[in-house]
This record gives C-alpha cells, structure tokens and sequence, in this order.
C-alpha cells in the first residue's frame, strides 16, 4: 500500500528559551545547516549560539505564537488534515527537528500498513539545510528501522505548473485593490558555499548578483536554490504580467559570518524607504506556511524598518498555507502519484 508524508522544519514546543534551546541544538547541529566538522559547529552553535539565541528567539516566537501553539505546526497539521480529505492514501506528518517527528510519522504509516512513501518536503525550492537534509535521514531511518518501507522522493516543485498557480492567486488575491509600488519576492537565504555544495556537476559559476548563476534545465540548475528562487520569481512575474520594474528578489534570514545569497531584504526595505517607495508588498515563496520567519522577520521587523525609513504601506502577502486550492494541487500530485504504476 503507498502513503505520504508530508514534511516541515519543525518549531520549538513552546516560545520559551527552556524549549527554543533544544529545538535550535538539534536544528543547528545538523551537518546540513551549519556544514562545519563537528568540533567546530559544536564550538560555535553549544558554546556561542545556544547561549545567546535561545532568549532573543523565544521572545520573537512569543510575538507570533497561536493559542493551538506555533503557527508553522498548526498550518502543516491543518494542511495534512486536508490532504486526507482529498486521497485515499494515508497521510502523515513529520518534523525535521522537534515534535511531531519525520520517524513518528513514518511508523504511522507502517502500522497503517503502507510499504511505498512519497516523501514530501514542504519546500518549493530545493536546499542542502532543507530538502536534502530530509531525504538523508529518512534513508536512514528505513535502513536503521523501517525497512519494510520504499521511499520515492518528490522533487523541489519551485516550476511547477500548479505552485506557481496557486501562489500567484494568493498574491493576486492580496494585492487586489491595492496600488503597489514594489513587491519584494523575499526568499530564506542560505550561505553561498551551500549552493556550489549541492552542484553535482561540480561547476557551479561564480555568483553574481541579481544575475542567474545556473541556466534553468541544466544538471548544474537541477539543485541550485538561487536558480529555484529566480525561476520561481520569473514563473509568478510571467503569470501576473508584472512591469518589470515593479517587482524585485531579495534573501532573508541571514546566521553567522559566512557569505549568504544577497541582496538582503533587510538592506532591500530600508533600500525602497528611503528612496520614495510608499507602498510595498512582500512575498515569501521559499516557505509554504507562515511561520516566525515570515510573520515576525518581515511583518513585523522588516515593515517597521520600511516605516522608519520613509516607507508609508507595508503589505504582507499570506503564505499558501492550507489555501484551497493550493490543497487541491498537491493532493493532484499526490493522487497522481498514488495510482501511477497501478495502471501502467
Ligand atoms: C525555506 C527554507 C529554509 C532554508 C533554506 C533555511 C536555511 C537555514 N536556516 C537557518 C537558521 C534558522 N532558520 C530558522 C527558522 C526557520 N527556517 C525555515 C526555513 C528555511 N531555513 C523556517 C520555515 C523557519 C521557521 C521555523 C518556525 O518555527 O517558525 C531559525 C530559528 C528561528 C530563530 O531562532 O530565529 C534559525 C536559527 C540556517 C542557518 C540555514 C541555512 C544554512
Ligand atoms: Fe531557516
Ligand atoms: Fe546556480
């Protein structure tokens, strides 16, 4: 029998350094984020992160937490309830870091007896901190302790047909009726050094910025985030018809000291503030639910910056979420999946 699970970053348990502490030990720890050899990344995330992060965190994950918990799990739990609506197949949930865990899922679905899991990263995009650290431990987690259990991998969907839909709805919907004069396309940003690390080829051009470092459909492209997040935002322009001088790509999120993708949105709103842009729209297409980094970085951080510096309107754009039919693309892609080879 075939089942999916659906995967997600993960959230602390609650917004409190006592919880946000072990969430960010285990997330930063993994070889995926913070690609140092172990000695070092545990000098630097146990000795010098988790003793100052864990409280700033915590008060940021404070401002946005829902009465059900954090807004990240809530929307994954709802999406996976309406996935479950719309197939046959038994869906579950998992984790990256924290609760409800990737294992945890994948013994539900082996007690619901499923031999064949689509393993499905919530993330349009692929990256070595997110896709690929996914598929790697999943591989383990069968061979160490599922290994009745096939696992097919679905691939980043950032070009895909019904993504670029769906999220140009949403955005359509947002900015009806309102008279931008800029959207910011605001993806997370990840360290250089991680993009020419997942290049297979092992060619990966020298970046530069605004410009496309891999051409799209070449095995350079193939797992190249910046190419992801250009492609995704030419997609969405296309689809809208955006002026093309209305509309720009910057990369949040920045940890540590390393050379992470530029421009920066933080740098990008004080950039548009202070240069007589009044009314901007900020989209997040790197993250499908809504979570601290879209509600607390750029609603609330990045807006107040826009403000203070000339800025008038700041609108943030929803992330999918468990918009409808958003939850009727991927359940196609699932149902699709699900009765491929019994027909063929
Ligand atoms: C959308 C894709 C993501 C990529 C790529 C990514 C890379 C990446 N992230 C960090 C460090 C942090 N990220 C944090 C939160 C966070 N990151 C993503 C997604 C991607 N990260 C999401 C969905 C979230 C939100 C989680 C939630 O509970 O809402 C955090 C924790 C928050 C904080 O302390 O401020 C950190 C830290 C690195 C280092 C990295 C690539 C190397
Ligand atoms: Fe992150
Ligand atoms: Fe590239």
């Amino acid at each position: 029998m075939k089942g999916v699970l659906l995967v997600n970053l993960g959230s602390p348990e609650a917004p409190t350094p006592e919880a946000v502490k072990p969430y960010l030990d285990e997330f930063l720890m993994d070889e995926r984020v913070i690609d140092l050899p172990y000695v070092l990344r545990a000098l630097l995330v146990k000795g010098i992160i988790l003793n100052v992060r864990p409280k700033k965190s915590a008060e940021a994950y404070h401002k946005i937490w829902w009465e059900e918990g954090s807004p990240l799990i809530v929307i994954s739990k709802r999406t996976q309830k309406k996935i479950q609506e719309r197939t046959d197949i038994p869906v579950a949930l998992g984790m990256r870091y924290g609760k409800p865990s990737l294992e945890s899922g994948l013994k539900e679905l082996s007690e619901k007896g499923v031999t064949e899991v689509l393993l499905l990263p919530l993330y349009p995009q692929y990256a070595m901190a997110t896709t690929e650290t996914i598929e790697v431990l999943a591989d383990k987690l069968v061979k160490e302790k599922f290994p009745e259990l096939k696992i097919t991998r679905f691939p980043a969907f950032y070009n895909k047909e019904g993504y670029i839909e769906s999220l140009s709805r949403v955005i359509a919907k947002s900015l009806d009726g309102f008279d931008y004069d800029h959207l910011l396309f605001s993806y997370h940003g990840v360290p250089e050094r991680h993009i020419k690390k997942t290049d297979k080829t092992r060619s990966h051009k020298k970046i530069v910025e605004n410009e496309y470092c891999c051409k799209p459909g070449t095995p350079e492209a193939e797992f190249c985030y910046r190419t992801h997040c250009f492609e995704t935002t030419r997609r969405v322009a296309e689809y809208l018809k955006l002026d093309k001088n209305k509309y720009s790509l910057s990369f949040q999120s920045r940890l540590g000291i390393d050379k992470w993708l530029q421009p920066f949105t933080a740098d990008k709103v004080i950039e548009l503030g202070k240069s007589g842009t009044k009314k901007i729209a900020v989209v997040t297409p790197a993250f499908i639910a809504d979570c601290i980094e879209t509600l607390e970085e750029i609603e609330m951080m990045a807006g107040a910056s826009f403000k203070e510096n000339g800025g008038e309107v700041f609108k943030m754009i929803p992330c999918l979420n468990d918009d409808d039919h958003w939850m009727d693309v991927l359940s196609g892609w699932i149902n699709e999946w699900s009765l491929k080879e019994v027909y063929v």
